[in-house]
């Protein structure tokens, strides 16, 4: 179901229950998502990350980046990272995503795939050092990916497409009860940039 293709309501909760997700689509100017794209490419201190799946240690294609108030030390797939302070350009993203969604965040994980033989794999986002429920907004630049969202029992699937320069907010029991992946693609040659922003409470 290519259901948010072209219609976008930030009101409508795309989930059908257990959970609200909106999706703002475009949040900033062609112009500008194409300056935060570059930049974040070529300034961030990206970093391979590290996941241990049935007993092995693997090594991602895609890139990570850390940042936050604090230098948190925050385990995500059994890592260790510590933050790193805002830039000017994350400080700005993340006070716009916050006065869009009206909501605040501590920390921001942010992914590179290179092309769409990169992506992830089915997780929901309920680390214990993650606020209870708290909302989670991530932010797109760069090629076009579908996501998709899987309810832990029933199985049911919410597909849509994040664009360049948009945002999506997951709130509530979204984590508790949905999976959400990005799904790797043939057809994507290009990068992709995303930015998570949440809130840790250690
Ligand atoms: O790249 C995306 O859109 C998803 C990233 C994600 O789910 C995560 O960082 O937890
Ligand atoms: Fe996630």
């Amino acid at each position: 179901m290519d259901l948010f293709r072209n219609q976008i309501d930030p009101n409508q909760n795309i989930l059908p229950k257990d959970g609200t997700v909106n999706y703002f689509g475009p949040i900033v100017a062609l112009e500008k998502a194409d300056f935060y794209f570059e930049q974040l490419l070529n300034t961030i201190p990206w970093e391979h990350d590290v996941v241990h799946m049935f007993g092995k240690r693997i090594v991602t294609k895609r890139k990570v980046a850390w940042f936050g108030d604090k230098p948190f030390e925050y385990t995500y797939s059994n890592s260790t990272k510590r933050a790193l302070f805002w830039t000017p350009e994350l400080m700005e993203l993340k006070k716009l995503t916050e006065s869009l969604s009206m909501e605040t965040y501590n920390s921001c994980l942010l992914n590179v795939y290179h092309s769409g033989e990169e992506g992830m794999g089915w997780h929901s986002d309920n680390e214990k050092e993650l606020k209870q429920e708290g909302a989670i907004a991530s932010l797109s630049f760069g090629v076009e990916r579908k996501f998709v969202f899987k309810h832990k029992s029933t199985k049911e699937k919410v597909e849509l497409w994040l664009g360049h320069g948009s945002l999506l907010v997951m709130k509530g029991e979204t984590q508790t009860h949905w999976l959400h992946r990005l799904p790797p693609t043939k057809k994507v040659r290009t990068p992709r940039i995303n930015l998570t922003f949440r809130t840790i409470e250690l």
